[in-house]
């Protein structure tokens, strides 16, 4: 009888690490149904929830990330990272995994760390054009590492290197439908412009005030809107009279679980620019305005953006220029369908439909492992 594989996932944070092992996870299953998985993430952190509702098991670690902006907070960092790599060599030396798949955020640091010195072979995927530190901290010792970007060599030792998208959840390529019936099925107009407007997987406050100080346009052009708030404002914003006048209008919702038929009901989406977001955009191939965080480090999200943006794939609108441009550069995309055809044409060229399948290919190959 063929033995069970154990495989171990770790990444985590925000949702652009979290997904991606996801997906991987996924795929994997498809091939292995009888496969065991245990996902190690953060506790605190959105995984502890995402992970379980998609059927996964996660055990989360004390973890925190390093604290930029209080550094006095950081000064119990030592005994939380301790505790963490103790309880994930427990928690590893009990699964006893054949193989580690981490997706970096701060999450997967002890986890992989501890795998490689259990001597279990460990795999890396990169989501964004600049490495995040974790990934390239472990990047010596895994056997292989994805990134969704060509020449990412002076980041990760270049034989062990392969370029081959980011891993996006099969149901946002799967499940995408008719626009007409996804707006049906959102209890939407089928006639008004729908404008899908994403602020990342936590929500982002300037994206939030870009469209509370635009909301009566919104009405005054018959557009409809499908706001994800975040957590953050969510509360506020429900609360808010200027909005809730508007509710034939504007759906507003603090987490979107069903991505696919929200891009699929949309016209025009408005978005921050992370890794996942930029992958799963050019899979919908819907007109994008992005707006890149820019405190995400070494401010990679505008680079992402820019990627898009010289291939007329997409329109950027930096948070610093917001008042000013935001609504404008949206009408240019909503009142131009030219402009809007041309900028879904573009997007294909991004698109990396088979990500993750030639992922878990290269995996199950690297370790000889056959379905
Ligand atoms: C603040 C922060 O650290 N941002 C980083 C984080 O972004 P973040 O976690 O926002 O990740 P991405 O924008 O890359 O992806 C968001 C993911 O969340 C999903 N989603 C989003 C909203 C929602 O309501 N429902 C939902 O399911 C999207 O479909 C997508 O799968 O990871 C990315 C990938 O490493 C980085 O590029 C970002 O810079």
């Amino acid at each position: 009888m063929k033995k069970k594989l154990k495989i171990l996932m770790s990444g985590g944070g925000t949702g652009g690490h979290i997904f991606p092992a996801i997906a991987i996870a996924q795929e994997i299953q498809k091939r292995f149904p009888d496969a065991e998985f245990l996902f190690i993430g953060a506790n605190g952190k959105m995984e502890m929830e995402k992970v379980p509702q998609s059927g996964f098991k996660i055990v989360g670690l004390n973890i925190v990330g390093f604290d930029r902006g209080n550094l006095l907070k950081n000064f119990k960092l030592p005994f939380k990272l301790i505790s963490s790599l103790v309880k994930a060599r427990q928690t590893i030396k009990e699964f006893q995994p054949d193989f580690a798949i981490g997706t970096g955020g701060f999450a997967s640091g002890p986890a992989l760390y501890i795998a490689t010195h259990l001597g279990i072979p460990i795999f890396l995927q990169e989501q964004n054009s600049l490495p995040g530190k974790t990934n390239t901290f472990l990047a010596r010792k895994a056997k292989a590492v994805f990134t969704a970007y060509p020449n990412m060599g002076h980041f990760f030792p270049k034989t062990k290197t392969s370029f081959l998208g980011n891993p996006i959840r099969k149901n946002i390529i799967t499940d995408l439908i008719e626009k007409d019936v996804a707006k049906e099925q959102l209890g939407l107009n089928q006639n008004k412009l729908t404008i899908l407007s994403v602020g990342g997987s936590l929500g982002s406050r300037t994206v939030n005030n870009g469209w509370k100080e635009n909301i009566d346009k919104i009405a005054e052009k018959d557009y409809q809107l499908i706001w994800q708030t975040g957590k953050l404002d969510y509360k506020s914003l429900a609360e808010n009279s200027q909005i809730t006048n508007h509710s034939s209008k504007i759906q507003l919702k603090e987490f979107i679980a069903d991505m696919a038929l929200a891009y699929s009901a949309a016209d025009v989406i408005v978005s921050r620019a992370g890794a996942i977001a930029i992958s799963e955009l050019a899979m919908t191939k819907k007109p994008v305005l992005l707006i890149p965080l820019p405190t995400a480090a070494e401010d990679h999200q505008t680079k992402n953006a820019m990627n898009l943006v010289e291939k007329n794939a997409a329109k950027m609108v930096k948070d610093s220029e917001m008042s000013e441009k935001f609504w404008t550069t949206l009408q240019e995309i909503c009142e131009n369908e030219n402009l809007r055809k041309e900028m879904s044409e573009n997007l294909n060229f991004f698109a990396k439909p088979l990500a993750t399948e030639q992922i878990v290919d290269e995996i199950l190959a690297s370790l000889n492992i056959k379905a």
